[in-house]
Formats: structure tokens, C-alpha cells, sequence
């Protein structure tokens, strides 16, 4: 069961989230400043050239220019590019283009899922056909209504939504939206992911500018309980 931490922000928030157990070290970055906890891609740069090659390097993007994108990538090289931003911004035949540029270059795809929504109401199952040929993985995430970009809410979802995208579909899905350590268990028993994801409930309470953010002791009790849910699988 791979475990993707999200938040990295600093090399040694990286070294500690892999030592605890993590698989997939997730990093919001950009040129242009567009979330809040975004670093620059010179910082993104740092962190993956300072875990290289214990974990695998994910790099966060909302934009929504396919040049903005490159123009970072070339600088940052993450192993995995995650498109985050509004989906319907970034069309299928420009991730085709993407892949094109970086041939080594997977890419993590987010899915957008409405809190209190009825699946039938959403148009996800739409964007799983439409984006599966040009994803390597899958995060199904939750999005608030109001914003464009998909996650970093803290803010669970229906997990059975999570389990009928993952049984339609061949590309591995990691699922996401307020995962903690307390319900982590119960959403992999139910949806069977190939991964699963954590921001907010791994994140001290309060951030310091320019320091990691990343709580060792949330990170270690995230893992210990995907490991001994994966166990009882
Ligand atoms: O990591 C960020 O700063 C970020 C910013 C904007 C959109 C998404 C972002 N992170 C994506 C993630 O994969 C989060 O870990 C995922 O959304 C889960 O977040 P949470 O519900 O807070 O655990």
C-alpha cells in the first residue's frame, strides 16, 4: 500500500515523512504563487535532489497554462507530475503533449469528488473515461465547491464514490480528502486503493513561514495505521 504525504516543504520534512514509512513525498510548487503553501521551484528542486532515489518525487501544479507547466518542469523534474488544478482546464491532448516533452514523466491525475453530493449528481465517473489514457495514477480527492484547485481541504467524502471509480477503472487510484489517522483503516477496507493520501492531518496545527510543517509524531501514527489495515487485508 503506497502512503504519499503532501506539504514537503522543507529536505528535512522529506528525509523524516520517508523514515516514518512514507512512499510518495508530494510538493506544491511554482513559479507563480498560487496556493498558499506553494514553494518555488528552485526549493521543489532541493528537496527532490536531497531524497533522490529512496522515494518517489511527486510535484504538485494548479496551473492551468500547459507552458507555465513545462517551463517549471524543466526546472524541478519531479518523477511525477500532479495536475491539481481545475480539470477541465488541462485537456486530455495536452497531457498527451506533456508526456511528449518528459517521456520519463508520469502523470498523477486529481479527481475531483463533491462532499454531500450523490455520484450521479457528479461528473467524475466523466473525467475518469476521459482522463484514464493519459494517467499513470489516479488521486481521487475532495473539492470544495468553491475553488477551482482540487484538495488540501481536510474534508472527507463518501468513500463509496472512491470505490466505484477504483472498481472501473485499470489505473491505480490513491484516495484522498481528510484521511487521518483514525479513518484511514475503515477507507481501505472499503475501497481496496492501490495508496492512499494525507496533508491536513499531518501538518503541526500552526505553520511557521519558511520552516517544514510536517508532524512527526501524526506522520508516524498515519502509517502505523495504513500498515496494520493493509495487514488485516
Ligand atoms: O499540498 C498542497 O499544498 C495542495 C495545494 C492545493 C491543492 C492540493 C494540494 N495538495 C494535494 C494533496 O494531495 C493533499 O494531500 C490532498 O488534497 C489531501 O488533503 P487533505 O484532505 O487536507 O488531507
Amino acid at each position: 500500500m503506497i502512503i504519499q504525504i503532501y506539504g514537503i516543504r522543507t529536505v528535512e520534512d522529506a528525509r523524516m515523512v520517508i523514515e516514518e514509512g512514507g512512499h510518495h513525498i508530494g510538493v506544491s510548487y511554482g513559479k507563480i504563487m498560487r496556493t498558499p503553501g506553494q514553494i518555488s521551484c528552485e526549493q521543489a528542486k532541493e528537496i527532490f535532489e536531497g531524497v533522490q532515489p529512496s522515494a518517489v518525487r511527486i510535484g504538485l501544479t494548479v496551473a492551468e497554462d500547459i507552458e507555465e507547466i513545462i517551463e517549471n518542469l524543466v526546472v524541478t523534474l519531479p518523477d511525477v507530475l500532479h495536475l491539481s488544478g481545475d480539470i477541465e482546464a488541462i485537456k486530455p491532448d495536452q497531457i498527451e503533449i506533456l508526456k511528449a516533452t518528459f517521456p520519463d514523466l508520469k502523470i498523477m491525475q486529481a479527481l475531483p469528488v463533491l462532499a454531500n453530493t450523490p455520484l450521479e449528481e457528479q461528473k467524475v465517473m466523466e473525467y475518469v473515461r476521459d482522463y484514464e489514457g493519459v494517467s499513470d495514477f489516479f488521486l481521487i480527492d475532495t473539492k470544495n465547491p468553491d475553488a477551482d484547485d482540487i484538495g488540501a481541504t481536510g474534508l472527507t467524502h463518501d468513500i463509496y464514490i472512491d470505490k466505484a471509480i477504483i472498481e472501473s477503472t485499470s489505473v491505480p487510484c490513491i484516495i484522498a480528502g481528510g484521511l487521518d489517522a483514525a479513518n484511514v483503516a475503515d477507507a481501505i477496507q472499503v475501497t481496496k486503493p492501490y495508496g492512499v493520501d494525507s496533508f491536513t492531518s499531518t501538518n503541526f496545527g500552526k505553520s511557521v513561514p519558511g520552516k517544514g510543517i510536517k508532524d512527526r509524531e501524526k506522520v508516524r501514527a498515519f502509517v502505523e495505521a495504513v500498515q496494520n489495515a493493509h495487514s488485516r487485508q
